[in-house]
């Protein structure tokens, strides 16, 4: 048996007690500042206010004052916060966490650097003051929490530096219904999962665009599957630009069909082709996490910096651009069909 303690009690990260706890670990659940009402109710009864599922009966529970001693004699750290909450984690989690123990982390995104280059997240924290010296690991591939926590078969990716250690991670986390593979292309990895955020968005442009034009609940599946592949083209070449290896293109493709049927990123996607603007479609997901907002942001600034050093062409992202513009300039949802027709002459 080994003691697992996870620090942020969000929805994945709740969903990934189900899989150690079977394991036999001892697992140890701390909650962010911003977990209080959670924590609370799992302490009452074990049901998960935000996952809408019952935990395990014997998980222990933390708020965050707890913390160090959530931490004391852990095995291994299981990092929970989103996109939102990495800066917090950098500051108040990474220097408390000793070094001879690995953190697996499950937030998806990428940073943005001034060269146009993107940076993993387990690279930004491994650089911070409080994460030198540790080992960052990270999980990517399609698997939503409530499925997770209904034990529905997913396949994952572990990534980190050291084989070793990925191969210890999965040992606490693999049962006959979570599948998981190891990788040392972490960027591959990274890059895959957290693009499938921004194109989710864009996919689902789709869903509300049907919906627009012959009523809520009409579905079209052309114009889905006509955007799902140009945002699993847009997202290889930008695999391709990051240096990660071109088979990650299954975790990022697949994670994109998981959000589009099953995330939160279709209902911001889905607002915006109905005819909201952005700012009416934020107001009315207030309170839901979106971090396709922040990667997609990202990523067309990265490839925006590209353009402009002449490396590569903006215009070979034409989707990327579109939800960039929806976004962050206000403009209406106008799909650049004719943009994403090729010619392969070969
Ligand atoms: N949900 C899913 O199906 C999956 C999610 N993921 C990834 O896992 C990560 C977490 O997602 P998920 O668990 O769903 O998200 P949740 O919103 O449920 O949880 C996010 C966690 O981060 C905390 N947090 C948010 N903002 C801050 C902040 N400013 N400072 C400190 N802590 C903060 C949250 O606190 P609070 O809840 O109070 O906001 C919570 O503990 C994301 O990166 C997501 O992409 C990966 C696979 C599947
Ligand atoms: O990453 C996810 C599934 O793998 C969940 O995506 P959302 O953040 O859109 O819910």
């Amino acid at each position: 048996m080994s003691i697992i303690t996870f620090i942020g009690a969000g929805q994945m990260a709740s969903a990934l007690t189900f899989p150690a706890f079977e394991n036999g670990h001892e697992v140890r659940l701390v909650g962010t500042p911003l977990d209080r009402d959670v924590i609370d109710g799992l302490r009452k009864d074990n049901f998960h206010i935000n996952l809408k599922r019952t935990l395990h009966e014997g998980i222990k529970y933390y708020q965050v004052e707890e913390m160090e001693e959530a931490i004391k004699g852990a095995d291994a750290i299981l990092g929970g916060v989103s996109s939102f909450g990495v800066d917090w984690f950098a500051e108040e989690v990474l220097p408390k966490i000793p070094r001879n123990i690995p953190l697996l982390s499950v937030t998806k995104g990428m940073i943005d650097q001034e060269d146009g280059s993107m940076m993993t997240y387990p690279e930004f924290w491994e650089q911070t003051e409080g994460g030198k010296g540790l080992s960052i690991n990270a999980i990517g591939g399609p698997c939503t929490s409530y499925e997770l926590a209904d034990k529905d078969n997913s396949c994952v990716a572990f990534c980190g530096r050291n084989m070793e250690t990925l191969h210890y991670l999965k040992s606490l986390f693999t049962t006959d219904y979570y599948h998981i593979s190891c990788s040392t292309d972490v960027v591959g990895v990274e890059c895959a999962v957290a693009l499938k955020n921004a194109y989710a968005l864009g996919v689902s442009l789709a869903v509300g665009l049907a919906e627009k034009k012959e009523g809520i609940g009409a579905v079209h599946y052309n114009s889905q599957a006509a955007l799902f592949g140009q945002g699993v083209r847009e997202m290889r070449k930008l695999l391709a630009i990051v240096g990660g290896n071109d088979d990650n293109i299954v975790y990022g493709a697949g994670d994109l069909y998981v959000t589009v049927f099953g995330g939160r990123t279709r209902k911001i996607g889905t607002l915006l082709g109905r005819g909201l603007s952005f700012d009416q479609a934020m107001e009315e997901l207030k309170g839901v996490t979106l971090e396709s907002i922040v990667i997609a942001t990202r990523t067309a600034r990265a490839v925006k910096r590209l353009d402009a050093l002449g490396k590569y062409k903006k215009e070979e992202f034409p989707l990327l651009m579109h939800v960039d513009e929806i976004i962050n300039q206000g403009k209406p949802v106008n799909i650049p069909w004719k943009s994403f027709e090729v010619e392969y002459d070969g």
